[in-house]
């Protein structure tokens, strides 16, 4: 059912802000929830496709986005089996919609390709230090393209981020791979510096076109396009490159846990992929792309615990601080956060009770106003 129509019917117009907002939490925690297992899930299921033996890096691009199918179901589930929404899918859904989402979509499947292509050559430890750097880029990218403002809040936030990344990659710089040659290395190098540029650019990018988004259902509507697209980028170099051969032969021949741990391996990795990229850009859509940008490269911190507790890996002193960092850098983004929404809504209430009609009259200066959280959600 669509929020605003279902209101003004039920409600009347007054009550379309409090559905909004009581709508807007909900959804928000489970976009972080999406966020949180996608990423922690997804990067102990990569590992574990490399740690044993899978190494194919086309396979392990095309995992990032194959599973666009199960967009569907959000998409089309809620108008035609659930009839909870009037608005039918893919409704204004522009032709300039749709090329700006088949644009995007290669661009994230360009960072998928040069992620695992990094991944694949460098040490643990150098690809991280390199992918701190993106939160940085993200930040200054954030204020000239979305004008974001750089507070104490967020460079605090984004200085602690990016040392606990630096601190985790410096102590563990012991997992060097032993067939790591100069070029494979230089490769590597480029590819994550690349990686972490362009998605340090495609947060903003986002931001700067989910203001025209108007409701949250289109904003999957169009993940579901760029993950498409993202997907038939890798599958026109999985065809190539031979990867759906390479796939089988690895299922079958290399992957040192057998074929059918290593389907359900990759099967699960699909899924918790989406989840990830889905938590992501629903975080934009509902904050801003410096939030999502920090709740990414917090993440990055909260795998090394992954790894302690799934893998037993060791957890010294550097680690620990490390960890340390990242949460406090996160907690302090998060708290900044809430004081910044109560004195907005102190200043909302105030606003309300000096002059409710001029309040009732004007649109709401916030980023996510009503229409753009209430239709069609
Ligand atoms: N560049 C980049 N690509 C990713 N894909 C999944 N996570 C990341 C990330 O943190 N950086």
């Amino acid at each position: 059912m669509n929020i605003n129509t279902s209101n003004n019917r039920d409600n009347g117009e007054q009550d379309q802000k409090g559905v909004s907002k009581k709508r807007y939490m909900p959804l928000l925690l489970i976009n972080y929830t999406c966020l949180f297992l996608g990423s922690v899930s997804s990067s102990l299921l990569s590992k574990y496709y490399f740690n044993h033996k899978g190494s194919n890096k086309w396979v392990s691009t095309w995992v990032q986005s194959a599973g666009f199918p199960f967009l569907l179901l959000p998409v089309f589930l809620p108008y035609y089996l659930f009839q909870c929404t009037q608005r039918k899918p893919f409704t204004r859904f522009t032709p300039r919609i749709l090329s700006l989402s088949i644009f995007i979509g290669l661009m994230l499947g360009l960072n998928n390709l040069l992620f695992s292509w990094g991944n694949s050559y460098l040490p643990v430890s150098t690809s991280a230090l390199l992918l701190s750097s993106q939160l940085v880029f993200n930040l200054i990218l954030s204020a000239i393209m979305v004008k974001q403002k750089i507070t104490f809040t967020n460079l605090n936030c984004v200085i602690l981020l990016t040392l606990s990344s630096i601190l985790l990659a410096l102590g563990s710089n012991h997992d060097k791979p032993q067939d790591l040659t100069p070029t494979k290395y230089m490769i590597g190098f480029v590819a994550t510096i690349g990686a972490g540029l362009l998605f340090a650019l495609y947060l903003p990018i986002m931001e700067m076109i989910y203001k025209k988004v108007y409701c949250y259902a289109m904003m999957i509507e169009m993940q579901l396009v760029m993950e498409l697209s993202a997907t038939i980028l890798a599958s026109v170099g999985m065809v190539w490159d031979g990867g759906f051969t390479e796939m089988r032969k690895e299922s079958k021949e290399v992957f040192d846990k057998g074929e059918g741990v290593y389907w359900v391996t990759m099967i699960t990795n699909v899924v918790t992929w989406q989840l990830c990229f889905m938590g992501t850009a629903g975080t934009v859509f509902l904050t801003c792309s410096l939030t999502g940008g920090i709740c990414m490269t917090a993440l990055l911190g909260m795998n090394v615990l992954g790894g302690v507790l799934v893998y037993r890996e060791d957890f010294g002193g550097v680690k620990i601080v490390s960890t340390v960092m990242c949460g406090w850098g996160f907690c302090s983004y998060v708290y900044g956060m809430y004081v910044n929404n109560h004195m907005m809504k102190l200043l909302d209430d105030h606003k309300q009770n000096i002059n409710p009609s001029i309040e009732m009259a004007q649109p709401q200066p916030q980023p996510h106003s009503d229409l753009h959280l209430g239709l069609g959600v």
